[in-house]
């Protein structure tokens, strides 16, 4: 585990009020409360969220000791009832022996052999959607990445198995995913379990549909038995073992491929909604991205091995991770023996670390908030410690999708921008906070034919 060189010396942030602490201020404006965390006070700064004490962590060599220690002396922070109606029991909520046999039974399903093999889905579900476009066309960026990235993971994990009752599971998807983010922004997570908001309702209709579809996805594979001449993502966790030779049951596969869809589809529409946006402001980033696919695809699709070649695509993706990094926050709790620095950090402390509030740091990225994908040339980085961009986290439990997000966001860039430009309206670049960092009002674009 990295040890910071760099001492740990917490100062005490602003004033809060009688048992809210902070909440009230951090609710009205998060990004700009981490923000002036950041600038008014220093590197590490203490505050309260109601009645619990918080440590917000700004240097980067502090936050990769704390990504790395929270299978140790860290703890989930409790995230409430309807994350777990989704996901169930899966690893994303699942801590020590437990969180360690589910992770190691379900990255072989996206290790990058496994990513390889759904590159050529990613392409053809692009291509798909590009072949539907109209030149002149007003779209909904967000609507449309999000109907790709969906198609792509009703190919990868569940084959050609879901014929037309996709549309029914991409719908309750969305449903449950909608409920979940009003459940956040209302800050309906404080009611206790028993009270079933509307939302709520709605949220165990979508999840009934789910189950059942997922289920009988599952049912239809083990009796066929043919997992292992298959290459999609169920195929892989139904022929999963442990080191006991002990296979995930019927329930813990369902879990874990709703958690993959739900960590896996939104997050990348989001990074692929915001690219849109940054390229319509940015006609050399435009060029440069044109030059590079008439150069290393001379027309034909992309392929996997492409992913390598298209340096300055891969640059576009990485400086709007950098921008507008679709998950904003990571919370742990401090247990007994916690330390950061050498530092010990009280049991109970929640510590929290903001890739929104890292990735605007001027220490780091010159210019923070201008979009330059160059700032990433190999030849000449203009970028800061390695630590300092993490949009798919850190240490053990960081993204297990990082791979697949990244030849998917590659590819399907690619693809669509080798034969359409979407200029996009000018929106307020602030972004919306809920789960994730999503645009304000919807990105409207009009396609034109290359
Ligand atoms: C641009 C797209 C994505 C972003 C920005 C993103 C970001 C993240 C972040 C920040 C975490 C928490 C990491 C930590 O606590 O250190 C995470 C966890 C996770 N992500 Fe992603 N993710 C993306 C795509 C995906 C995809 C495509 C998949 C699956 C196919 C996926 C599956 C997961 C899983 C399973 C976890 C939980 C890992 C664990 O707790 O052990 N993500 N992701």
């Amino acid at each position: 585990m990295p040890v910071s060189t760099v001492p740990l010396e917490p100062v005490p942030g602003p004033r809060g009020l009688p048992l809210l602490g902070n909440l009230p201020a951090f609710g009205r404006d998060p990004l700009g409360f981490l923000v002036r965390l950041r600038d008014d006070f220093g590197d590490a700064v203490t505050w309260s969220l109601g009645p619990k004490r918080s440590l917000f962590l700004c240097h980067p060599e502090h936050i990769a000791e704390f990504l790395a220690s929270r299978e140790g002396t860290f703890e989930l922070l409790e995230i409430g009832w309807a994350i777990k109606q989704l996901v169930g029991s899966s690893l994303i909520l699942s801590k020590g022996n437990d969180w360690r046999r589910k992770r190691s039974l379900v990255q072989p399903a996206v290790r990058p052999r496994q990513v390889r093999s759904y590159a050529a889905a990613m392409v053809e579900c692009a291509r798909a959607a590009a072949d539907e476009w109209q030149d002149g066309d007003r779209i909904d960026v967000r609507q449309q990445m999000t109907l790709i990235t969906q198609r792509i993971v009703v190919r990868t994990f569940f084959g050609n198995d879901l014929g037309d009752r996709a549309s029914a599971l991409g719908e309750a998807m969305a449903e449950a995913e909608h409920a979940i983010g009003a459940e956040l922004r209302n800050m309906s997570f404080f009611l206790p379990d028993w009270i079933h908001t509307p939302g709520r309702r709605r949220l165990l209709r979508a999840v009934a549909t789910i189950d059942a579809e997922v289920h009988r996805l599952i049912r239809a594979r083990q009796r066929s038995g043919d997992t292992a001449d298959r290459d999609d993502l169920l195929s892989r966790l139904l022929a999963a073992h442990d080191e006991e030779g002990r296979p995930l049951t019927a329930k813990e596969v369902r879990d874990e491929a709703t958690t993959l869809w739900a960590a896996g589809h939104e997050t990348t529409s989001t990074a692929l909604t915001w690219i849109w946006y940054l390229l319509s402001r940015a006609p050399e980033a435009r060029r440069r991205l044109t030059a590079e696919l008439d150069q290393v695809l001379a027309g034909r699709p992309p392929d996997i091995d492409d992913y390598d070649r298209l340096q300055w695509t891969r640059q576009i993706v990485k400086e709007a991770l950098r921008l507008y990094p679709p998950a904003w926050l990571i919370p742990a709790v401090a247990r007994d023996g916690a330390a950061i620095a050498g530092t010990r950090i009280p049991a109970g402390t929640v510590v929290w670390c903001s890739q929104w509030a890292t990735h605007r740091d001027p220490r780091w990225f010159p210019d923070p908030t201008r979009f330059r994908p160059e700032r990433w040339d190999p030849e000449a980085p203009d970028a800061g410690p390695h630590h300092a961009w993490y949009p798919f986290g850190g240490g053990q439990r960081a993204c297990l999708g990082a791979r697949f997000a990244q030849v998917e966001a590659v590819l399907l860039l690619a693809t669509l921008a080798q034969r359409w430009s979407l200029d996009a309206a000018p929106i307020d670049p602030a972004p919306r906070v809920g789960l994730l960092l999503q645009p304000a009002a919807p990105v409207h674009a009009t396609l034109r034919r290359h």
